[in-house]
């Protein structure tokens, strides 16, 4: 079993501090979803793992030691970082052959992992001619080709079809599953809430959450509940002097804030008010990180504005 270890690490570029004193572990036999804003450094974080960079201070450790002392690194380590890696002029099969002999991992890997990725059948076509979905399976295929114990992919399901989003969605579960360690960055909340256990999340080369998944959502949502009831102005007085925020929205609904539905359930059956229907709301993903990263953003948009 291998985990990455990235301790105190700090990485600036003249007075840009790109990362800062990040310690984080992530472990095997999960996906973690590596989250930020735009800058907030978990390339520069990948790279100083992989040994493409080199720290200022600390250190990103895989398996306890720097990538850069692996001499056969592929077996241990696959990482898709830049899909635009892989030699234009070459074909796919043999920009994965010159991989597998560097790194004395068998032919027969090539073609399997071809064939994993969906792109056996343009095998022998240039990586020039591949659009960017097909890059990105290419190098999705090198880095699973040495069977490695630990996967780093940056945004894998950039380019990729519907079908491929699928496809890496389940291949991440899988590669989990069968314990290996695999932490995955993306911009896509509700693609990350399909595969990731747990989080890692930046904002400004700063840790802001290294949990699981339910429990970030809980952390950095409110608590909201709907319910339907046949007498909708009492079930708000019960409501309101207990202390939550009742929105009530006709056709005796309600939506209850500050409260969960066994909260509601408890109030309205001490004061005899029937209930039709009531339920938990779950936030999203999505809200939970917008709602920690709103302050962590560096570069934000301004809402468009007509003459
Ligand atoms: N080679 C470099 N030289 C100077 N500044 C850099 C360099 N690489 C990264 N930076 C800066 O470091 C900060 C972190 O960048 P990084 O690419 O790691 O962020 P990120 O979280 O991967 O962002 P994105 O989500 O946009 O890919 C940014 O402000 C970036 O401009």
């Amino acid at each position: 079993m291998t985990s990455i270890d990235v301790q105190d690490l700090t990485k600036e570029y003249g007075i840009k501090r790109a990362v800062d004193r990040l310690t984080f572990r992530v472990g095997p036999g999960r996906v973690t979803g590596f989250l930020g804003p735009n800058g907030a450094g978990k390339s520069t974080t990948l790279r100083l793992a992989l040994g493409l960079d080199r720290p200022t201070s600390g250190s990103a450790l895989i398996g306890g030691r720097p990538y850069a002392t692996y001499d056969e690194p592929l077996r241990q380590v696959g990482a898709l970082l830049d899909p635009q890696a892989a030699h234009g002029a070459r074909t796919a099969r043999d920009h994965l052959r010159v991989l597998a002999t560097a790194n004395r991992i068998p032919a027969r890997r090539v073609d399997e992992v071809l064939e994993q990725a969906g792109i056996a059948a343009v095998a022998g076509r240039r990586v020039r001619t591949y659009s960017l979905g097909m890059r990105q399976r290419l190098g999705i295929a090198a880095a699973l080709l040495g069977d490695p114990a630990v996967v780093l992919l940056d945004e894998p399901s950039n380019g990729l079809d519907p079908e491929g989003i699928v496809w890496i969605r389940e291949l991440m579960r899988d590669l989990a599953r069968a314990g290996r360690t695999v932490l995955v960055s993306s911009h896509l909340m509700n693609e990350t809430a399909t595969f990731a256990d747990h989080l890692v999340v930046l904002g400004r080369g700063r840790l802001l959450a290294d949990t699981s998944m339910p429990d970030f959502i809980a952390a950095n949502s409110t608590r909201r509940a709907r319910v339907r009831t046949t007498e909708p102005d009492r079930l708000r007085a019960a409501l309101t002097r207990a202390g939550h925020t009742v929105t009530v929205t006709g056709d005796g609904r309600c939506t209850v804030t500050g409260a969960t539905a066994a909260d509601i359930g408890a109030l309205a059956a001490a004061d005899s008010i029937p209930v039709l229907e009531l339920t938990d709301e779950q936030a999203s993903l999505e809200q939970a990180y917008l709602a920690l990263t709103a302050a962590e953003t560096e570069f934000t948009t301004t809402p468009f504005q007509e003459a």
